[in-house]
Order: structure tokens, then C-alpha cells, then sequence
């Protein structure tokens, strides 16, 4: 089922929640509303899902408008953070509970309930535990239950809160990937609430991002991770560095360094912000020509792969984040305290007077 959202607005009194958001999710797209607390996005959920109504805008299911149907009658299967699992039932009752309270007149046989019971505890892989109590699971198997208790009723759409968000990062991790798999075998539409970027990233098809009621950007996770249309969006997306220098004709100067910057070759001496990754980042020992800034090394922390440090730049004091591969780190034998030499590249350039962070 496809769900096109409509220029919906929403008030709670004076607060603006939601502002003019317009979204369409194709049938079987998985998409992520991702955005810091507060932005919007379990009030969007809320607003798909029935249990909220729009003050301006429609939802339309498959390009019918929804203002008329109630939550039973759109099909929607929910997973929360907190879904509470009835404690006194078992796992596969939780399971059947959806099926069994249907009226007599359109519920399966108690046959048929228990494969189906059956066929989903085998999807969510929980095979082994459908007489355990919730109470006897860990929270990552709830999470499962969750799961397959929505799927159970056959829903057109899933619509999931921060359905991770209370476990421990290892587990989030699998279940996130778990979940990924299973959208692909099922194709359900769905809609994923989440405040971490990580888990979007990794999970949907395309990825909203909210922030202050409005949508920011809609992207696949490609285009809103290398292509972030604004600074709200590249700040939020992982770690950035700014360097603050001037636009002239096609080249900032940043510091001691100035580099081109072809998409503003009819600015004239102005502000700009250069956006720039950690693993954008190159240090030397000597400064290579007239292009590197000073920097006194902070502090490192080289556990990993990747090799964390932290500088503070000798012309202006500000830290720079740097990112460096195993090799390259053991290449240039770096000691914290020591002096070096950096120098940003692939530069996301903004003027501050286009964009309010
Ligand atoms: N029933 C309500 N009455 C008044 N204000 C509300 C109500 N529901 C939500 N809000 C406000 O609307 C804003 C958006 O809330 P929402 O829950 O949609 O944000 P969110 O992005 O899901 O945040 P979080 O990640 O913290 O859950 C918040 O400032 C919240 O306080």
C-alpha cells in the first residue's frame, strides 16, 4: 500500500509540530523519519497511523483519503520502543492475540491461527520459545514478539517508534539488520521512526529528515550522506569539521590556505562556511607548498581501524576532528603534543546568510 502525505500541518496550542510536510512511500518502501528529538516524527507516525489527526493536509492509502477511516479499519501494524507484551500470556498467545479478538465472523480457526502463529515465529526466528512469558525473554526476542504480534494480523503497512531504541547498541545492530532482511522477504510498506542516523543509514530505502516540524531533506541514504543539501543536514549526519573563511571569485580562503570553489565563481569577498568529514582530512609532518594549516595534536585514540584525533589549529585554537587509516598513522608516527600540518579536502562550501542552523 502506498501512502502519499499532503502539505499536513499540526498545532499542539501555540507549538508548531508539523509544518507543510509532503511525502509520498511507495508501495514496499522501507523509509526512515530520522531527526533530533522534538523535530516531528512520531507525531507524523501518529498522524499515518489515525491515533493523531492533521489540523491542514491529507493522508491518502493507495490515493484515497484516509480522513474517514479509523485506526482498525487502515491496516496498520505498530511496533513501539516499549511495546508492552501482555506478561500473562506466552509468546505465541501475544502472537495470536490480534487474530483471536477478531469477531467470530472473520476470524481464523484455531487451525489455522496456529500456523500462522507458527509461520511467524519461524520468520522472526524464535521458533524455540513460544511457551516462554515475556517476562522470561531478553529484550531483543520482545522486540521480535513485537514484531510478529503486528505482523500476524496480515497489515498493509508497518509503521515502527524507535522499535530498537531501548536495547543495547549490539543488539540494535542485529536487529536493525534482522529487520532490513525481513522487510525484504515481506515488501511491507513501512515507516521507521529513529533519532540515530547509524540505523537509518542502514536500514531504508530513503531517509527523511525532520528537523523543527519540516522536512530537510528526502534522499536515499547515498544522496543525503555524500549530497546533504544544507548544513542542518551535514551536521547531523555524522561528524563535521567547520572551517570559517571567505569566498572571492571561485576560491576560499581558510586560514593560511585557500583552495577552489568553482560553484561560487561570481561571489564576491564573502562569508562562508566550509564543511569538511574527519576522514577528509590529511595531516603532514612538513607543510607541502603554501596549502596546510598548523596544528598541535590533542590527543588520539587509536583502538580500531580507524584512528581518532583530535588537533587544535595554531592560527585560530579551534579543534579539528581527523579521521586517519591504520597505515597512514603508523606511516607518520604521530605523538600527542606533537606539531603537524593539515589540510581539508573535499569541502562542502555554504554562506551562512542561505541557511539558519
Ligand atoms: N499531545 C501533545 N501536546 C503538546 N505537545 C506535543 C504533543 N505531542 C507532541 N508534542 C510536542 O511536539 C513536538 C514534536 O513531538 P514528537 O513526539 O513528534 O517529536 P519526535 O521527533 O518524535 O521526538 P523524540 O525523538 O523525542 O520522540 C515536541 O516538541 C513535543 O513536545
Amino acid at each position: 500500500m502506498s501512502i502519499q502525505i499532503v502539505n499536513v500541518s499540526k498545532q499542539f496550542g501555540a507549538f508548531t509540530a508539523l509544518k507543510d510536510i509532503n511525502l509520498t512511500v511507495p508501495t514496499g518502501e522501507l523509509v526512515a523519519l530520522l531527526g533530533p528529538s522534538g523535530s516531528g516524527k512520531t507525531t507524523l507516525l501518529r498522524i499515518i497511523a489515525g491515533l493523531e489527526t492533521a489540523d491542514q493536509g491529507t493522508i491518502l492509502f493507495n490515493g484515497e483519503d484516509t480522513s474517514n477511516t479509523n485506526v482498525q479499519q487502515r491496516r496498520v501494524g505498530f511496533v513501539f520502543q516499549h511495546y508492552a507484551l501482555f506478561r500473562h500470556m506466552t509468546v505465541s498467545e501475544n502472537i495470536a492475540f490480534g487474530l483471536n479478538v477478531r469477531p467470530r465472523s472473520l476470524r481464523p480457526s484455531k487451525k489455522e491461527i496456529q500456523e500462522r502463529v507458527y509461520e511467524l515465529l519461524s520468520l522472526v526466528k524464535l521458533e524455540g520459545l513460544a511457551n516462554r512469558y515475556p517476562a522470561q525473554l531478553s529484550g531483543g526476542q520482545r522486540q521480535r514478539v513485537a514484531l510478529a504480534r503486528a505482523l500476524a494480523v496480515q497489515p498493509q503497512m508497518l509503521l515502527l517508534d524507535e522499535p530498537f531504541g531501548a536495547l543495547d547498541a549490539k543488539v540494535r545492530k542485529e536487529l536493525r539488520r534482522w529487520l532490513r532482511q525481513l522487510h525484504d522477504e515481506l515488501h511491507i510498506t513501512s515507516v521507521f521512526v529513529t533519532h540515530d542516523q547509524e540505523e537509518a543509514l542502514d536500514v531504508a530505502d530513503r531517509i527523511v529528515i525532520l528537523n523543527k516540524g519540516q522536512i530537510e531533506q528526502l534522499g536515499t541514504p547515498e544522496e543525503v550522506y555524500e549530497h546533504p543539501k544544507n548544513p542542518f543536514v551535514y551536521d547531523f549526519l555524522g561528524n563535521v569539521n567547520l572551517f570559517q573563511g571567505r569566498i572571492h571569485k571561485g576560491r576560499v580562503t581558510i586560514g593560511c590556505i585557500e583552495l577552489d570553489a568553482p560553484e561560487y565563481a561570481h561571489t564576491l569577498d564573502t562569508q562562508a562556511v566550509s564543511f569538511v568529514r574527519p576522514y577528509n582530512i590529511e595531516i603532514e609532518r612538513e607543510p607541502q607548498g603554501q596549502e596546510f594549516i598548523p596544528a598541535r595534536i590533542l590527543f588520539i585514540r587509536a583502538v580500531g581501524p580507524v584512528v581518532h584525533l583530535e588537533l587544535k589549529r595554531e592560527d585560530t585554537g579551534e579543534l579539528v576532528e581527523v579521521e586517519l587509516g591504520k597505515e597512514r598513522f603508523g606511516q607518520l608516527n604521530l605523538k600527542a603534543g606533537e606539531n603537524v600540518f593539515v589540510k581539508p579536502k573535499d569541502l562542502k562550501i555554504f554562506i551562512p546568510e542561505d541557511y539558519v542552523i
